[in-house]
């Protein structure tokens, strides 16, 4: 017999736990999260100065991107989170929420309910922020935010005394003031990371009302005439129908959202044929619209002595700051890294582990305690790229491309932001306490020419992936302001997808922000009819 469940969410990763997690409050309703991944994690998920050691395990799904023309043709490795908790295992644990004017951007293009100060109590909701940097901040919420100053190590103060050198104003909490340099505040609760699992999933699983369902791959949504019933899931070999009385909600992510649509019928009818799918909902903005902020890995640095064993997340002071005057929002943000694996070393293993499956070496034997990298990301790219199917087959993986630097302006920017890294660990400061040699860019490369050359051959990923299932009320638009697939019933899309356009910021917070709307919309009766 085919069981039924209230509501079924597709994906137990970061929106997903949330939704699971505000759903179950009510005790008379029923919720099923089916998950792809291994319910099993360990000290490298919880202990936040080991999340280089989670990528390229059975904890990432390591997706390749396509070639990309603005890399010379390079794929760039793509991590997110597989398992109960999704990409809320491995994300840094930066707690950054989106600028004002990024979510007013979203209503002001048609998400009406979206503005900054409509969001505003979702994120306060989600906060239990314990200092009080922040006025706005919320205190009450399952998100445990705290600054990385408390465990700070003195290669980013050195860090932050070059940005104070350079004549950057510092700044107590991104969340209040967006432009200077800064600790990060981080999502910790005694010494361990406090993202969607340690937050919200973990404390609903206690319900007896929450069925989680690991190693489930979901590869169909069910739908009757134009009304989403249920789906089909893999698992130990069967494929398994489970229904909803009321709603499915997919919260897959980015890349594999759009996905499970097109898998469904529901998508762009010239590419669902193309792959030989009968279209069931024609939704041309399905895939489109993805894109993400492109990282560049460097400047790296040598010291001339190991800076002292990380307690806290390894990325915890930042500089956020516009790549041309006069922005609205820092469009840069040069965060800084010890104990980082991201050398030529690590990009090797990821080369490999795509050819055999498997990394060939540990990861901690790449890092090198003299080497500090700067990641400098650019946090308001305007390049978008897309998600496609690369076959009728659930268990191939999509092809994706956030087509970095199809806009000229992306790399021009790109550019400037490698050059300000450059200068910070050119100043006074970084040369009188650890006598730093840049590695890389390095002497040779000189004139901007040749940096912009450097940064096409040295961008990869920020895994900050978001778009392709975007929000809006357009033709193009995949899901309607209260998240609603348009043209399905009984049918949300909850995750980063749904973002217009991502955050000028670290987006887990947004994310996290989501899923509460979500269930918001959901508990308080707005229907998909
Ligand atoms: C290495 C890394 C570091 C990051 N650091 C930061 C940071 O410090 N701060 C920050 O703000 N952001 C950071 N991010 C980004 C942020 O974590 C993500 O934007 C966010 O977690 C995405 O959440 P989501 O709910 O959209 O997707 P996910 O959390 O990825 O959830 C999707 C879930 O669906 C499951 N799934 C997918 N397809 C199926 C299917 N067909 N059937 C069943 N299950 C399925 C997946 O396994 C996964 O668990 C980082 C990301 C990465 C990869």
């Amino acid at each position: 017999m085919t069981e039924t469940f209230d509501y079924i969410i597709v994906g137990g990763g970061t929106a997903g736990s949330v939704i699971a997690n505000r759903l179950t409050e009510d005790p008379d309703v029923t919720v099923l999260v089916l998950e792809e991944g291994d319910p099993r994690i360990g000290d490298t998920v919880t202990d936040p100065t080991r999340w280089n050691e989670v990528l390229l395990t059975e904890l990432d799904w390591a997706y390749m991107s396509e070639p990309q023309p603005g890399l010379r043709g390079s794929q760039v490795y793509s991590a997110a989170g597989r398992g109960p908790g999704g990409t809320s295992n491995v994300y840094h644990m930066i707690h950054t929420r989106g600028r004002r004017a990024d979510y007013d951007s979203w209503a002001y293009g048609g998400a009406t309910g979206w503005s900054a100060d409509e969001v505003l109590p979702f994120l306060q909701r989600l906060e239990n922020q314990r200092d009080d940097t922040n006025p706005t901040a919320g205190h009450d919420g399952p998100i445990n935010v705290i600054s990385a100053k408390h465990t700070g190590n003195p290669v980013s103060q050195v860090f932050l005394d070059a940005c104070a050198e350079l004549g950057y104003p510092t700044v107590d909490d991104f969340n209040v003031d967006m432009f200077g340099a800064g600790w990060q505040h981080v999502d910790i609760a005694d010494g361990r990371r406090c993202g969607a699992r340690a937050g919200y999933l973990e404390p609903a699983l206690r319900r007896s009302n929450l069925t989680l369902l690991a190693g489930a791959l979901v590869g169909r949504l069910v739908l009757e005439n134009r009304r989403c019933v249920g789906v089909e899931y893999l698992r130990g070999g069967q494929t398994i129908t489970v229904r909803a009385a009321r709603e499915v909600i997919v919260s897959a992510g980015a890349i594999q959202s759009p996905k499970l649509l097109m898998l469904s019928g529901i998508g762009n009818p010239d590419h669902l044929a193309e792959i030989g799918i009968p279209v069931r909902v024609a939704l041309p903005g399905v895939g489109e619209n993805f894109h993400d902020h492109p990282l560049i890995i460097g400047p790296i640095g040598y010291l001339s002595e190991p800076p002292p064993d990380p307690l806290g997340n390894v990325t915890e002071a930042a500089l956020f700051w516009g790549s041309v005057p006069g922005l609205a929002v820092p469009d840069m943000e040069i965060c800084m890294v010890h104990r980082a694996p991201f050398g030529e070393n690590f990009f090797a293993n990821v080369i490999k582990r795509v050819q055999t499956g498997q990394p060939l070496q540990d990861v901690t034997d790449l890092v090198d305690p003299r080497v500090i990298l700067s990641l400098p990301g650019l946090v308001r790219p305007l390049s978008r790229g897309w998600v496609r199917l690369a076959k009728d087959d659930p268990t191939v993986h999509p092809r994706i491309s956030a087509n970095y630097y199809a806009e000229p302006v992306d790399l021009e920017a790109a550019t400037t932001m490698v050059q300000v890294a450059r200068d910070i660990y050119a100043s006074k400061a970084f040369r009188e306490r650890y006598d730093l040699q840049e590695l890389a860019p390095g002497p040779d490369v000189k004139s901007r020419k040749e940096l912009k050359a450097w940064v096409r051959a040295n961008t990869g990923s920020y895994y900050h992936f978001a778009g392709s299932c975007r929000m809006g009320v357009d033709h193009l638009a995949v899901v309607d302001p209260q998240l609603r697939v348009r043209g399905v019933e009984g049918l949300r899309v909850a995750d980063a997808s749904v973002m217009p356009s991502i955050v000028s910021a670290n987006p887990h917070t947004t994310v996290v922000m989501i899923g509460e709307r979500a269930a918001d919309f959901i508990r308080n009766g707005e229907s998909t009819r």
